[in-house]
């Protein structure tokens, strides 16, 4: 908790006047929310993407002015976590379900902040279940192709229910184990019909806020 708050508010500080931002989603960079939030308080002129419903209703409640991708085509900043992070950058992404709409939002940058506390640097990419996000629709097939893959998935349950995405899709949470080449899977997972986007985020981080040896250290690619 004390990590997570430490390197969301580093973060913040990347947020500048007149910016449009990316809010992502999740424990950690709720803490940067807060901050942006504090600025917008103090005057500061700003504009958000949420990348998530869960992003979206807190950011209302700071008075975070949003803004959807019919005004905007490109992102000053995004700031957002990970579930894990490899030396070179490479996430896994969408324990908290948001993937989609988080890819969509790193995407539209060039500026993709992630703030990770240190449980969350790995050398290789895999312990971490890979969320998948398929479609309903013939979902357990695409599961099967999926372990096809070399994985186990699992379709993520919200209680005794499937756990139903933002866009209206499922979750399948796949065990590779090890991800020797996270580019390589992340396309060929998302050429099976059916899945609508993975978790692998792979040469989009530029700038990791992370904490080494009890310090807040920001690591630039
Ligand atoms: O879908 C959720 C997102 O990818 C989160 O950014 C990720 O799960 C990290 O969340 P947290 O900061 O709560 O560990």
């Amino acid at each position: 908790m004390i990590e997570k708050k430490a390197v969301g508010e580093a973060a913040a500080q990347y947020v500048k006047d007149g910016m449009v931002v990316g809010l992502g989603t999740g424990s950690t960079v709720y803490y940067t929310i807060q901050k942006v939030g504090e600025y917008v308080k103090e005057g500061m002129n700003i504009r958000a993407i949420p990348t998530s419903e869960e992003t979206k209703m807190l950011a209302l409640d700071l008075n975070i002015p949003l803004v959807t991708f019919a005004e905007v085509n490109h992102l000053d900043v995004v700031i957002d976590g990970a579930d894990e992070v490899d030396c070179h950058f490479a996430l896994t992404k969408g324990g908290g379900g948001a993937l989609l709409r988080e890819k969509l939002i790193a995407d539209a940058t060039d500026l993709f902040i992630v703030v990770a506390d240190s449980s969350k640097m790995v050398e290789k990419l895999g312990k971490f279940p890979l969320p998948v996000e398929v479609t309903p629709f013939s979902w357990e097939r695409t599961a099967r192709q999926i372990e096809e893959l070399g994985s186990i998935a699992t379709r993520r349950l919200n209680g005794t229910e499937p756990y139903i995405s933002d866009n209206g899709n499922y979750i399948l949470d796949c065990s590779f184990e090890v991800i020797e080449n996270p580019e390589e899977l992340s396309q060929k997972l998302n050429r099976i019909p059916g899945v609508v986007e993975n978790g692998l985020f792979v040469n989009m981080a530029k700038i990791v806020f992370t904490v080494e040896e009890g310090k807040v250290v920001r690591k630039m690619k």
